[in-house]
C-alpha cells in the first residue's frame, strides 16, 4: 500500500478556539531529538533510500502529525464529559491506560465528569448504559498495580446507532477505545455513525494488542511486560527438558496471526531451539523438516525446546481434519486448532519411531501471560500514550489513534490502523535475529531454500553430544 500526506491528516472536529491549561508548557517548544512542536510532522519513513524513492520536497512527504498539548484547544473542559472503554483480550497496562486518562483530563484539564463503560462495547449498549463507573483519581490511583482491566472487556458486536445513542444520553463527548483491530474496527465506524449525525463527539483510539498486530506503532503497549512473562515459560521448559533423558520441551504462546511474542520471548532467553510462527509456514517430514530438525537437536544436544505461536501449523491441523472450518469467536476472530497438542503428539510418536525414549514437556502458558502487571516500562509506556489521547482529544482530533512512531508520539487516522495487519517480516530483521539466534530454520511449506540449518552451541543450552 502506497501511503501519501492525505491518507495520513486526521480529522478534527473544529477550529480550537479555547485557550489550553497547557499553553505555558508548549509556548517555547521548538522541535529537537526530545520534542516534536505542535505543527510539525514526524516521517512516516526513516531510511535514506525510502526516502529518495519517494523523490519529493520535505512538506510533501508522507508523515503523522505530531501527539502532544497544544496551544489552543477545541473543547471547554467544564463542558466535557468522557467516556472510557476497553474492549478485546486482555492486555498488561490496560489499567495503566485508564489511569493515566482519567489523571490527565482531571489534573490538567479539570474534566469533572469521567464515565467508565464496564465490560468493552456491551457497556454502550442500552441495556448496560447506566451501570458506568464514575472515575476520579482516588479511583484510579491503584488500579496501575494489577493486571487486567478495572472496566471489564468482552467480545462480540453491538449495534453501533445504539452506541451512539448511548454517548448522547449520557453526555459524552469524547470517547477512549483502548482496543485491538477489532476495537478499532467498531471505534471507526462509531465514529463514522457519529459523523453521519453531525456529532460533536472526538472518538480517540489507544490501540491494544499483546499479539503486537497493528501496524504504524512502534510496538504496542504490554508486549514488553507479556513477552517477559513468555520468555520465564521457556526458560521454565528448558530446565525441565534438558533434565530429562531425550527431553522435548513445547511452550506454545499467544499470537494468532502475528508471531511476535514467540519471537522476541525466544529472543529475550536464546533457549528456544526451534521458533515456529504464523508467517512463516513449515514443513514436518524431509530431511529439513521439523521432524528431522527435532531428532537431530535431541541426539546432538540430549533435548529440544520448540517454541510455537498459536497460530503457527494451521494448515497441518486441517489436513488432519483438526480445524472447525470456518468457526470463529463472538468478535468474528477465527478459532484456532491447537498447534503445541498436535506438536507433542507427532513429535513423540516420530522420536519413539526412531528407537529415542522422549520425555515430553509442554506448557501452554496463554492467560498468565496476556494478565500480568505491567513492568515499569510499559507503565511509563501507558502513561504517555494516555496523556497523549487526552491532548489528541481535548484539541478536537477524532477518528485518531495515538501512537508513538518511530520514538514519538504521534496521530494515526483510525483507518490506517485497521488497514492492514502487522506480522513478522520473514525477510525482516527480527526474523533473521531468530534465525540467527537458532541456527536455522525448519524448512519452510512454500519450497524457499534454508539458509543456514545447523545446531548451535550455546553456553548453557544443555549437553552437547560429543
Ligand atoms: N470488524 C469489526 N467491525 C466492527 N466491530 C468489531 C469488528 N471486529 C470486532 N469488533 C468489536 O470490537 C470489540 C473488540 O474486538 P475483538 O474481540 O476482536 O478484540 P480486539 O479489540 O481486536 O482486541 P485483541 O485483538 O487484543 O483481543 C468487540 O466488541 C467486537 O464486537
Ligand atoms: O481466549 P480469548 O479471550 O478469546 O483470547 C485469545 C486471543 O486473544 C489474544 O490474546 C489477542 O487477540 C490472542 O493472542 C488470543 O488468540
Ligand atoms: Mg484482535
Amino acid at each position: 500500500m502506497t501511503l501519501h500526506l492525505d491518507d495520513l491528516r486526521v480529522r478534527h472536529l473544529g477550529e480550537c478556539h479555547h485557550d489550553s491549561p497547557l499553553a505555558d508548557l508548549v509556548a517555547d517548544k521548538k522541535t529537537s531529538p526530545h520534542y516534536v512542536s505542535e505543527g510539525d510532522r514526524v516521517l512516516l519513513d526513516d531510511t535514506v533510500s525510502m526516502l529518495d524513492r519517494r523523490g519529493m520536497a520535505p512538506g510533501d512527504l508522507p508523515s503523522f502529525e505530531a501527539a502532544g498539548p497544544r496551544r489552543k484547544i477545541y473543547f471547554d473542559p467544564a463542558e466535557v464529559t468522557a467516556g472510557i472503554v476497553t474492549c478485546g483480550g486482555l492486555c498488561p497496562g490496560l489499567n495503566d491506560v485508564i489511569r493515566g486518562l482519567v489523571q490527565e483530563l482531571t489534573v490538567q484539564y479539570d474534566v469533572k465528569r469521567i464515565l467508565g463503560f464496564r465490560n468493552g462495547f456491551r457497556g454502550l449498549t442500552a441495556r448496560h448504559r447506566h451501570d458506568t463507573v464514575d472515575l476520579t483519581p482516588d479511583v484510579v490511583r491503584d488500579i496501575h498495580k494489577s493486571g487486567g482491566t478495572i472496566l471489564g472487556s468482552s467480545r462480540g458486536g453491538q449495534d453501533v446507532e445504539e452506541m451512539v445513542d448511548t454517548l448522547v444520553l449520557r453526555g459524552v463527548n469524547v470517547l477512549f477505545v483502548v482496543g485491538g483491530d477489532g476495537g478499532m474496527n467498531a471505534a471507526t465506524n462509531l465514529a463514522a455513525a457519529i459523523r453521519s449525525r453531525g456529532l460533536d463527539i472526538a472518538v480517540i483510539g489507544v490501540p491494544k494488542t499483546i499479539d503486537n498486530d497493528l501496524p504504524y506503532t512502534d510496538q504496542s503497549f504490554g508486549f514488553q511486560s507479556a513477552f517477559a512473562q513468555a520468555a520465564n515459560f521457556i526458560s521454565s521448559v528448558s530446565i525441565e527438558a534438558s533434565a530429562s533423558p531425550d527431553g522435548i520441551g513445547i511452550v506454545k504462546l499467544m499470537g494468532r496471526h502475528s508471531g511476535f511474542i514467540a519471537c522476541y520471548a525466544s529472543l529475550a532467553r536464546n533457549a528456544a531451539d526451534v521458533v515456529l510462527i504464523p508467517e512463516v509456514p513449515f514443513r514436518l517430514e524431509g530431511p529439513d523438516g521439523l521432524l528431522a530438525r527435532v531428532e537431530r537437536h535431541v541426539r546432538e544436544k540430549g533435548f529440544v525446546v520448540i517454541v510455537v505461536a498459536e497460530g503457527a501449523g494451521q494448515d497441518l491441523l486441517a489436513e488432519r481434519g483438526l480445524l472447525q472450518g470456518g468457526a470463529t469467536d463472538a468478535s468474528g476472530n477465527a478459532k484456532l486448532g491447537d498447534i503445541g497438542l498436535l506438536l507433542r503428539e507427532i513429535i513423540s510418536a516420530h522420536l519413539t519411531e526412531v528407537g529415542l525414549s522422549p520425555t515430553v514437556r509442554y506448557i501452554d502458558p496463554s492467560y498468565a501471560i496476556r494478565s500480568v502487571t505491567a513492568n515499569a516500562y510499559d507503565s511509563v509506556y501507558c502513561l504517555r500514550l494516555a496523556h497523549n489521547a487526552v491532548h489528541a482529544a481535548m484539541a478536537g482530533r477524532t477518528e485518531t489513534a495515538v501512537v508513538r512512531w518511530r520514538r514519538r508520539f504521534v496521530h494515526v487516522p483510525m483507518p490506517l490502523i485497521i488497514s492492514h495487519r502487522n506480522q513478522v517480516d520473514p525477510d525482516g530483521d527480527l526474523w533473521m535475529s531468530v534465525q540467527e539466534a537458532t541456527g536455522g530454520l525448519v524448512a519452510p511449506s512454500d519450497g524457499r531454500k534454508l539458509e543456514r540449518p545447523g545446531v548451535p552451541e550455546r553456553p548453557g543450552a544443555g549437553v552437547v553430544a560429543g
